[in-house]
């Protein structure tokens, strides 16, 4: 990735509101986007002229405090909000709408169809969308092997764990074959413990299927241990206050002083502390 005016600190952070050139592995670009909503009394700015790109294989993290637009952003790269200045592109395309290329993983405990057996939750979507049904099975089983799930095939979701739940529905999106996995703060509602488990099953599945994923949260600690990349945008209305490159952090070092000194300089400059932020 480049840009035309980086400020660039030590150990991967790069500041401020950047012009992005496309890199020619990039993904996905989000380019200048400013978006809003129109109420009969306001018109909300949820995010201003923001632009970052997103690679093939990046677990990219978009993290700010809350209101600072990033289910709205997401939104947008799903194609559910078009921008009203900049644009979103994937592959090179504008994305005008919303397709089978962007899978949305929801929270864990409203995305399966309870009366539906794991076989069926996975292979329904793609019957939905003209798949037929013969290959819709087939891409069903190829995707609840690779996770792990093949002795689960027939059963229900209300009978498998929270970490399960999440496998099934990664490969029901998986089966798709999206170009791009969107989380939206898929464990805000869980106990500390239950969400570190979700966290290394993640991770886990990533490293057997290596998607790209946009992940939403306003946890640092979150960030840091899903993240490959994260881009820290300011305050309501959200703009890009900064990238950071967090590729050396997983589930092993998630204790270590590293880690900890990474989350304090990202609060730094979260919360305007320019001690710690530097
Ligand atoms: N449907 C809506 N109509 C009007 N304003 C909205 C709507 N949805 C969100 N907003 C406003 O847009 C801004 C961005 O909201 P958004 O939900 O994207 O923030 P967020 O960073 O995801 O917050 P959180 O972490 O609390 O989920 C906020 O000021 C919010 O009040």
């Amino acid at each position: 990735m480049s840009y035309q005016d980086p400020t660039r600190l030590d150990s991967g952070i790069t500041t401020g509101t950047a012009q992005s050139v496309a890199a020619p592995n990039s993904l996905l670009n989000i380019n200048g986007v400013t978006l809003q909503y129109k109420t009969p009394e306001h018109l909300v700015t949820a995010t201003y002229r923001v632009t970052f790109d997103i690679h093939t294989g990046d677990r990219f993290v978009l993290l700010g405090p809350s209101g600072c637009g990033k289910s709205t952003l997401l939104k947008s790269i799903a194609g559910f909000m078009p921008p009203v200045e900049g644009d979103i592109e994937l592959k090179g395309r504008k994305v005008k709408r919303p397709g089978p290329d962007r899978a949305m993983v929801f929270q864990e405990f409203d995305q399966l169809l309870p009366w539906k057996t794991v076989r069926e939750n996975v292979a329904f979507p793609l019957k939905v969308n003209g798949v037929s049904k013969d290959e819709a099975d087939q891409r069903a089983m190829q995707m609840i092997e690779k996770v792990n799930l093949t002795k689960f095939l027939d059963v229900y979701p209300h009978m498998l764990s929270g970490g399960m739940k999440q496998r099934v529905a990664i490969a029901r999106a998986m089966a798709m074959r999206p170009d791009v996995l969107l989380m939206d703060e898929p464990y805000a509602a869980l106990d500390a413990l239950t969400r570190r488990k979700m966290q290394d099953e993640l991770l886990s599945l990533w490293e057997d299927l290596r998607f790209t994923l946009v992940f939403v949260t306003h946890s640092i600690e979150e960030a840091v241990l899903i993240g490959t990349r994260i881009l820290v945008l300011s305050p309501h209305p959200g703009q890009v206050r900064a990238e950071i490159n967090t590729h050396q952090f997983d589930s092993r070092n998630a204790d270590s002083p590293e880690f900890a000194a990474t989350c304090a300089r990202i609060r730094g400059m979260l919360f305007g502390d320019a001690e710690t932020a530097h």
